[in-house]
């Protein structure tokens, strides 16, 4: 498989919202163990990241630096509106940990002009010796960025490709086209087949903490040109996605991986916890999707 697949990584919290290490642990272990992913995202949208303060931050990258060690690549989101704080977490995870590669989300909330985001990116790659993939997700943070956006934010010799999570395919052919030597990322697990065609490097997703079984199986049938078999296991993992997406995403994630033995918890408030009827339907959705 040359493509190559990341499950963006989950964090495990008590009822409380401290973190679990135990069960962060695990569900690292978990991916490396029995998933085989390429790598982990951490600190990203599914590591419940943005409702965190910085020790917390802190503490979970550390974590799984020290479990995955050198096993599987890692790629640790910093990226913060507070560009003091993306900064420092930069700092921590490149000079502290050890971590090669840094990621960051498009700042947000308060429509930054172009040039203030650039800023921001040249600013949080300039004191670490390590590179940075920008973290498109337009749905989240109403930030879209142009085909030229990006060709001044590819520049910076550091930054070395995109994690996108958009559905917008024109543009991700423009960028694949226009820039064959950078990584693309592609996070939207339900249209992985598509970005395959497209050209992109790989796949960085929430569901792939459970299916990646599945998805390494879709890459290795694109790979091989058996393309109705990629697009009928696309067609599995899409009734799988849309069952998880109906029963609440993270919550129900976290759920079958309970239903692994994986102590994958809760998440944090104000996200609320699952109730009996989500945990009945994420046991079926098990059985029928998961179990061996
Ligand atoms: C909002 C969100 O969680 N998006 C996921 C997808 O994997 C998504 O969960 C999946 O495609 C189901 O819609 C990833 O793009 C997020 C991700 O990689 C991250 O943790 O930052």
């Amino acid at each position: 498989m040359t493509k190559k697949l990341y499950s963006a990584l989950l964090t495990s919290f008590n009822a409380d919202g401290t973190v679990n290490e135990k069960g962060t642990r695990e569900i690292v272990r978990h991916n490396i163990d029995v998933n085989h992913v390429d790598g982990l995202y951490v600190g990203g949208s599914t590591g419940e990241n943005f409702m965190l303060q910085t020790a917390t931050k802190k503490r979970i990258f550390e974590i799984v630096k020290d479990e995955a060690g050198d096993d599987v690549d890692l790629i640790a989101q910093v990226g913060s509106i507070d560009l003091q704080e993306a900064k420092e977490l930069a700092n921590y995870v490149v000079n502290d940990l050890g971590y090669k590669t840094i990621s960051a989300v498009t700042p947000f909330y308060y429509n930054f002009s172009f040039p203030e985001i650039k800023y921001y990116y040249d600013e949080i790659v300039k004191d670490v010796n390590a590179n940075l993939i920008v973290y498109s997700i337009p749905a989240l943070t109403g930030v879209s960025l142009s085909l030229d956006n990006f060709a001044k934010l590819f520049e910076n010799p550091k930054i070395i490709g995109v994690k996108y999570t958009n559905a917008d395919f024109f543009l991700l052919e423009r960028l694949r086209n226009r820039f064959p030597d950078k990584k693309i990322l592609f996070g939207t697990d339900e249209m992985l087949l598509p970005a395959l065609s497209l050209g992109v490097d790989g796949a960085i997703g929430s569901t792939y903490n459970v299916n990646a079984a599945r998805a390494k199986a879709e890459i290795e049938a694109f790979e091989a040109g058996n393309m109705q078999k990629a697009l009928d296991i696309q067609h599995e993992t899409n009734d799988l996605i849309s069952a998880i997406l109906g029963n609440g995403l993270y919550q129900t994630i976290k759920l079958l991986l309970q239903d692994m033995g994986v102590e994958a918890g809760y998440t944090k408030e104000p996200m609320h916890k699952p109730t009996p009827e989500m945990k009945t339907t994420a046991s079926e959705i098990y059985a029928k999707f998961l179990k061996n």
